[in-house]
């Protein structure tokens, strides 16, 4: 359907182009036989019909953007490898403005007006979404078939609501952050075990490993030095898996196995993704280029095909008790277990009703799950991720957070929910939004296909069918006109006092596009939030953390001279936006908090 609307202002350059080319080099070998003339002429003249045709002719001629990203798109591929593709985007937006001719039929826009209506609607098909084919089948994320994707969505909508995610609240406690602070916890009587015995050695592969620098910074009681990177996306996914296939996949545990599969598959993905989305085509030859890479998803599916299977022959095996010849019972007939009611299960009942409505195969199934492995993980871990590393280069605002938490929340031994803790603690809940609005996971743009008869932005401009617009996240949280000083950490833009002097954090949310926005909309929103609230809350309150000493290139103190706050650790531009370099700037010293508890 993309295609379809896209192709006659493509087809009309390429003709134009084609035929300008042909006549040069036919000028040109006239003139000499010379293989370098003919050749010459043919680029030249294709160059000069695509710089006639873009600048002047194009419907798009009248919206501005820079000359060599209209050319070439490819040039993306520049900023995309140096992990600076958004900073880039926002770099044009700035000088262009809110609408942003970004390639030859590409158009920017981050004026809510616009973006708000192209996502409201089915009509606007999604662009451009990578990973369609590694996934073997469609599935909600890649589909722009509206009608696959209302459907899914349905289907899976009782297990994101709020009433849904409350009642799952335990689970994921358990599966997340308690979990988590027993991985800490063992890091910690780690290194104090391998100070009394007289080691004092660290090994910088393990993720519980500190310096004695790091260890003698602390005066009240003993550190560790954690990956959170690596334990955040652990944690991701032990969640996932509590929630969506019946059980953690015990991973911040040592689950070994799964933990490689899985996590190398999502990790491709994202590299994956990143290839398609520069190099035009990519999707159809990455196989042969980068088998090794194309197996790890390969594995992930495979992975994922079996604990479908292990489900379903758990659910409908009927092992009644072994019967006597008069057919009577010898033992008494135990219950069936209950059968789990997560996502994989609903997902495997639609698929063994053979639903016409749904019309999932065994492929689509896969699919599916793997989709939500997927997007539930890097998502919220890599969140996690840029909010502790933001508040420890904030050292005020981290202070602030934790006092908040501390002094409502103070005795330890209780572990803070989200429905509890979402209206107490505002400013935490202020810290999050704050972060997701300057390190978005989802840096990248959205993309929506212009149909028939085209569409009107809010500034008078017309786009034609075919248009392929860009919502650009990264650009749209660092637009000036909503967000003042926006490279500055400043958590409390989020919040205003009601009439009766209580914080609210609604000021500022609806300029945000975290989750996206509209019928497409993340579904997995509520549960993302309540992960990351519920893991920050408990962790802020019951630990301190600082860098490590050795980490000279980052502090509250060494200032990007670009945006004049604290340095960011470097990030990659896939599907999602993660720190780039885990195993080198990943690293985070961590000790109890001993302050006394009530
Ligand atoms: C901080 C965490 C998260 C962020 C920032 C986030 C962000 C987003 C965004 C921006 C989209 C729109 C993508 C597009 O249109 O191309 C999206 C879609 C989606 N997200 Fe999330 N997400 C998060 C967590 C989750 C979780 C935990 C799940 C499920 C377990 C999930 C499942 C999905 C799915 C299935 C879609 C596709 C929806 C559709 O196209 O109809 N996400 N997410």
């Amino acid at each position: 359907m993309s295609n379809a609307t896209i192709a006659p202002i493509r087809f009309f350059e390429t003709c134009i182009s084609t035929v300008t080319a042909a006549c040069f080099g036919m000028f040109s070998s006239l003139q000499s036989n010379s293989i370098v003339i003919v050749t010459t002429g043919i680029v030249g003249g294709y160059l000069a019909s695509r710089i006639v045709y873009l600048f002047y002719f194009s419907p798009l001629s009248n919206i501005k953007g820079p000359f060599i990203s209209i050319m070439f798109p490819i040039s993306l591929l520049y900023h995309l490898s140096k992990g600076k593709a958004q900073e880039y985007q926002l770099k044009q937006h700035q000088k262009y403005g809110q609408v942003l001719r970004a390639g030859p039929y590409h158009v920017s826009l981050t004026n809510p007006e616009d973006w708000k209506r192209l996502l409201a609607s089915h009509r606007y098909v999604k662009g451009m979404t990578p990973l369609i084919k590694i996934f073997g089948a469609p599935n909600i994320f890649t589909t722009d078939d509206p009608e696959i994707n209302k459907a899914r969505r349905r289907l899976i909508k009782p297990a994101f609501t709020t009433t849904h995610i409350a009642a799952m609240e335990q689970s994921i406690l358990e599966a997340g952050p308690i979990a988590l602070k027993r991985k800490i916890d063992q890091a910690i009587e780690d290194h104090e075990n391998s100070f009394v015995f007289g080691s004092g050695s660290s090994n910088s592969n393990s993720s519980s490993s500190s310096s004695s620098r790091d260890k003698k910074e602390n005066k009240n009681g003993t550190a560790a030095k954690i990956n959170h990177v690596d334990d955040f996306q652990y944690m991701a996914l032990d969640v996932i898996g509590e929630l969506a296939f019946g059980g953690s996949f015990g991973m911040l545990n040592g689950g070994q196995q799964s933990n490689t599969v899985v996590l190398d598959g999502v990790h491709s993905m994202n590299l994956i993704s990143m290839l398609e989305v520069m190099i035009p085509y990519f999707d159809k030859f990455e196989r042969l280029v980068i088998p090794s890479m194309v197996k790890k998803v390969d594995d992930f599916l495979e992975f994922t095909r079996q604990v479908i299977y292990k489900r379903i022959e758990e659910t409908t095996t009927n092992t009644p008790a072994k019967s006597t010849k008069e057919g009577k019972s010898t033992s008494p007939q135990l219950p069936p277990p209950p059968v789990p009611q997560d996502i994989l299960q609903v997902f495997i009942e639609a698929y063994q009703q053979g639903s016409a409505i749904y019309g999932l195969k065994e492929a689509d199934l896969v699919s599916e799950i793997c989709t939500q492995m997927f997007a539930g993980t890097d998502t919220s871990s890599t969140t996690l991720s840029w909010t502790l590393f933001l508040l420890m280069v904030y050292p005020e605002t981290y202070k602030k957070v934790c006092e908040e938490i501390r002094t409502t929340y103070p005795d330890r031994s209780k572990p803070i929910t989200y429905t509890e803790g979402l209206s107490k603690l505002p400013y935490l809940e202020a810290v999050i939004y704050e972060s997701m609005r300057i390190q978005p996971t989802s840096a990248n743009s959205l993309t929506r296909i212009i149909p028939e008869p085209g569409f009107e932005l809010s500034n008078g401009q017309f786009l034609p069918a075919g248009t392929e617009c860009l919502i650009p996240i990264y650009s749209i949280h660092h637009d000036e006109q909503f967000w003042k000083d926006h490279h500055k950490f400043l958590p409390d833009r989020f919040l205003v006092s009601d009439k009766n002097g209580a914080e609210d954090v609604s000021a500022n949310k609806k300029n945000l596009m975290i989750f996206s926005s509209g019928i497409r909309v993340c579904p997995g929103r509520n549960l993302a939030m309540c992960k990351i609230f519920m893991t920050l809350a408990n962790i802020l309150r019951d630990y301190d953390f600082w860098l490590p000493e050795d980490m000279v290139e980052f502090g509250p103190d060494v200032i990007d001279d670009e945006t004049g706050e604290p340095k960011i650790i470097p990030g990659f531009l896939g599907i999602t936006y993660t720190p780039r370099y885990s195993e080198r700037d990943g690293w985070i010293c961590v000790k109890h908090n001993v302050a006394p508890s009530q």
